[in-house]
């Protein structure tokens, strides 16, 4: 096929004059697709028109140039790949075979994201039926991979391991033909610490630029003209390095000039090792590609300050209201750990509450009524393939998950993240927010913070990310209270909010009548205080595990007591720097009084 000729880096702007403005005014076939893939978009996906970042991509892509996307999350990019590889695979002039092996590969960082974009395929390609698409990704049966690899797969999607595990293991894999790698969420397969296995794919493949093809175990086709895509909603230095040692003068959708990718040598670099110094090489510091986050402009974000005790209670008031206010809604809360997944998700599905609140014997109900689900990476794989249909196919849900789902999964019609654990590295934050808002839609995001903690709302500030704080008091005075107790009065604190004393009481009654609740709280206490101790870098500042009282910690999940089975070495922790503080405040408290 005609490709265009090699020239330097060239910028196109993703975002239209007006951010909410999602949709181009072009059609999808004006950008140069078949008559029969513009049908395939609209009757199977329902895509009229395209989105500013398909429509920016699209032309891109079908002049066979490598591009870098760096666009808001849930602007349409996956079809801005997909549409154009299938444009080009149905254009050859003899029709390519399932004999002909792997044409095209799409790089995933997860299970669910590999189903969610092999579904999309699935369905572009219906009316090509000699364009054969497949997915291999952990946690699927090997063997039958293998077979599919051998019977030809055209178009595949996969994760980094399994992939490689292929590349190495089933020598039918045919991919002498390669011609696209697609790396989709490219930030996020780094993140997962993929690097090293992304480094050994392209060095299989042969696609690794500055390499000569000889170098790789079964070196691609030097006479197939590559060419690499790769789509992020976050730029950091991997990222960087990625795209420095993957993609030849690409052309960049969404970046501003002065992020421009610099063009070095990065050969003796792995993914895995510190590129800020190779940035630094090249003369010109990458420190603002930190800043690079696309937020959707319609996204309403909050944050919420509650103290380490009242968060439960606070995060089953917000819930309560949300679903009662809207009863047909899908919300999603991350948690930092799968233990915290499990514990609120048994929570939520048993706890009941008075129907009425004149008297605490009147009939019970359960406390929150909507479908609740729940999605974590120690779930078994078919739990996990259950629970993405089901929360896709819902009209109301409410989805309890770990990171699991914070990149890439597009649930449609989310209105609502709450962060109840903080997200960590700032990227993590943005990725989650953008399972809501998507594709010009309305979104809400809440991030719950403890008082000690704000810093790290000044931190996303620094990001461009604007917050502003949720009216939590407002909401609690619209609760319901046990009536002659608490006439009409307005309460001005949120720890002695008689709506939150009386649920807080009430969850731990609960809790410490059922063993099975009292054992999953007591995993999610303990694994939670590991993963806040596991805070990197910098957020050690703001999350700071001497601040943390164990014994508030333990309220937030309904535990009267703070169990005594904390791992030791983290009580050990917390307690040294507890001394370690103690002993650097003392000396100070010495020398006043000698003063004086
Ligand atoms: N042209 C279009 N018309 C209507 N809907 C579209 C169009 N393109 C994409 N969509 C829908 O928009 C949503 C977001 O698309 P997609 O998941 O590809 O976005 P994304 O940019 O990859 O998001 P993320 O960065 O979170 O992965 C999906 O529900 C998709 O079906």
């Amino acid at each position: 096929m005609k490709q265009n000729s090699k020239s330097d880096g060239k910028i196109m702007k993703a975002e239209s004059k007006n951010p909410s403005e999602v949709f181009a005014s072009c059609s999808f076939s004006s950008l140069g697709l078949h008559p029969t893939l513009c049908d395939q978009l609209k009757e199977r996906l329902g895509f009229e028109v395209p989105t500013q970042v398909q429509a920016q991509a699209i032309p891109v892509v079908l002049s066979g140039r490598h591009v870098l996307v760096n666009a808001a999350t849930g602007t349409g990019k996956t079809v801005a790949y997909l549409a154009p590889i299938i444009q080009m695979l149905q254009n050859y002039d003899k029709r390519i075979q399932r004999s002909d092996g792997t044409f095209a590969l799409v790089l995933v960082p997860t299970r669910e994201l590999c189903m969610q974009v092999y579904e999309i395929l699935q369905k572009l390609l219906h009316r090509f039926h000699w364009i054969v698409p497949g997915y291999i990704m952990g946690g699927e049966n090997r063997s039958k991979e293998k077979a599919r690899l051998r019977k030809g797969v055209s178009i595949l999607v996969a994760t980094p391991g399994r992939l490689l595990d292929h590349l190495k293991n089933t020598s039918s894999f045919l991919h002498t033909n390669l011609r696209w790698i697609i790396f989709d969420e490219a930030d996020r397969i780094l993140e997962l610490g993929y690097g090293k296995d992304i480094e050994e794919i392209l060095n299989c493949l042969g696609t690794r630029k500055h390499q000569s093809a000889s170098k790789g175990i079964s070196a691609g086709n030097p006479e197939v003209q590559k060419q690499n895509l790769l789509l992020s909603a976050t730029l950091n230095e991997k990222v960087n390095h990625l795209a420095n040692i993957s993609l030849e003068n690409p052309v960049m959708i969404g970046l501003d000039d002065k992020k421009i990718l610099q063009n070095v040598n990065t050969n003796h670099v792995s993914l895995e090792s510190n590129v800020v110094d190779i940035v630094e090489e090249s003369g010109k510091g990458l420190s603002t590609l930190n800043e690079e986050y696309k937020l959707p402009a319609q996204l309403v974000q909050k944050y919420i300050k509650v103290p380490c005790g009242s968060r439960l209670v606070v995060l089953l008031s917000i819930l309560k209201h949300l679903f009662e206010r809207e009863a047909s809604q899908k919300v999603v809360v991350f948690f930092s750990t799968c233990d915290s997944v499990d514990f609120h998700f048994s929570l939520l599905s048993e706890f009941q509450w008075p129907t009425t609140l004149q008297s605490e014997t009147e009939l019970r109900q359960i406390f929150l009524k909507c479908k609740t689900l729940r999605l974590h990476g120690n779930m078994n794989h078919e739990d996990r393939k259950t629970t993405f249909h089901s929360f896709k196919t819902e009209k109301s849900a409410l989805l309890l998950s770990t990171d699991v789902s914070a990149r890439g999964l597009d649930f449609p019609k989310v209105r609502c993240i709450i962060q109840y654990d903080s997200p960590g590295e700032a990227t993590e934050y943005v990725h989650r927010v953008g399972r809501t808002a998507r594709l010009g839609e309305k979104g809400d995001s809440i991030l719950f913070l403890q008082p000690v903690e704000i810093d790290y709302f000044k931190d996303l500030e620094k990001h461009g990310v604007t917050l502003t704080e949720y009216p939590l008091l407002k909401l609690l005075n619209g609760f319901p209270l046990y009536s002659q107790q608490h006439p009409v009065k307005k309460f001005v604190s949120i720890e002695m909010h008689p709506w939150l004393l009386n649920l807080q009481r009430a969850l731990e009654f609960f809790i410490s009548t059922e063993p099975k609740m009292m054992k999953l709280a007591k995993d999610a206490f303990c694994s939670w205080v590991r993963a806040y101790t596991a805070h990197r870098g910098e957020l050690k500042q703001i999350f700071m595990v001497k601040k943390l009282h164990l014994g508030h910690v333990a309220k937030s999940f309904a535990l009267k007591e703070q169990p005594s089975l904390v791992n030791r070495s983290i009580q050990k922790q917390i307690k040294k720097r507890k001394r370690d503080d103690r002993q650097k405040v003392k000396p100070k408290k010495r020398r006043v009084i000698s003063k004086s």
